[in-house]
């Protein structure tokens, strides 16, 4: 934030990114870095961070005209409310540890909420230290390899120094000119990753926090962070992992958002096939059964795990949907 913002001629409009956003205030970067806070004028102009803006200064802060149409919006949605995290984002970087074990559910979910929105996902498994916890995570994580999904091993402590910049560097080849969102459950080392990629991002955070909230510490909400000096490598870290309601996907459109599943698609005997329980059904022939699950199948692509989420994600959103 710079302590003297450009002061544009009044009326003029002003393009912006929103970088931080918090209630009815955000904070608007400037293309030549400059930052203010910002208000959106009227509902419709309520934003997120990721959103390009026109922007109109109003004294020192700044009123939000219009914003132009998102690529994307990566959001989720319960029964009470619809959350989103950002917009105009290039991937979703998914971090999950060895310890504590990850839940596959939380997994697939926010994997399903990305493909809907057609943003790749980079799955980062960390602590790799942690044996025999790290070998058995990365088995795991077998379907999603086979699906397609790039998984990174990562450590980012312990006594290898050499390791931990190994996995960063490969990482760091990821992000590159690319703005990723970072999603992840609590103790994963969420924290441990921005602070390494972004060395003052936690000095920001609150310089950011203390803008937007009259100088009151808030816990921050989603933050963008430029990761390099010229500006065109971004990380968005995000809260909010634990409860990913996808209301929003209709039980029918699941399978297509789940690339496993994807890939047998229409060639079930009925063309309304639910996969769950029809005769002749494509999906549910390729599933493996529990014996073969973690090996890859000749025979087989779908593993008994993913087929599992697969049917109680349906019952969940058809149940939704019947009240
Ligand atoms: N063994 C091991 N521990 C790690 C590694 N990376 C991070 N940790 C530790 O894991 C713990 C959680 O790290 P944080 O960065 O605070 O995790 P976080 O995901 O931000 O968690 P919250 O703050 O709860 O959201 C800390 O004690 C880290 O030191 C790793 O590669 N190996
Ligand atoms: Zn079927």
């Amino acid at each position: 934030m710079s302590k003297h913002p450009a002061t544009p001629a009044a009326g003029a409009l002003q393009p912006g990114l929103v970088v931080a956003a918090f209630g009815r205030h955000c904070l608007v970067e400037s293309p030549d870095g400059t930052r203010r806070i910002c208000h959106p004028r009227g509902k419709k102009n309520a934003v997120v961070v990721g959103d390009r803006v026109a922007w109109q200064a109003t004294g020192d802060e700044g009123s939000i005209e219009r914003v132009e149409p998102r690529r994307n919006l990566f959001y989720r949605q319960d029964e009470m409310r619809t959350k989103s995290f950002a917009a105009n984002l290039d991937q979703i970087l998914v971090l999950i540890a060895a310890d504590p074990e990850f839940s596959e559910r939380q997994l697939a979910r926010s994997l399903i909420a990305a493909e809907a929105e057609g943003i790749p996902v980079l799955i980062v498994l960390n602590k790799s230290d942690l044996q025999p916890a790290f070998d058995q995570a990365w088995e795991r994580l077998e379907s999603y390899r086979r699906m397609g999904c790039e998984v990174l091993p990562l450590r980012l402590k312990g006594q290898t120094a050499a390791e931990t910049e190994r996995g960063l560097i490969e990482l760091e080849q990821h992000l590159a000119g690319k703005t990723t969102l970072v999603l992840g459950p609590s103790g994963v080392g969420k924290s441990t990753l921005v602070n390494r990629l972004v060395p003052h991002a936690k000095a920001l955070t609150g310089e950011i926090s203390r803008a937007l909230n009259s100088g009151k510490h808030t816990t921050t909400s989603t933050t963008w962070y430029w990761v390099d000096g010229t500006r065109s490598t971004a990380l968005i870290d995000s809260p909010g992992f634990q409860e990913f309601g996808l209301n929003h996907i209709e039980p029918m459109q699941l399978a297509h958002f789940m690339p496993d599943l994807r890939a047998t698609l229409g060639h079930c005997r009925f063309y309304n096939c639910t996969h769950l329980h029809e005769p002749g059904c494509a999906v549910r022939d390729q599933v493996m059964g529990v014996e073969d699950a973690g090996r890859a199948s000749k025979e087989k692509s779908i593993g008994d795990n993913r087929y599992r989420i697969y049917g109680e994600l349906f019952a969940e959103l058809s149940a939704r949907r019947s009240y």
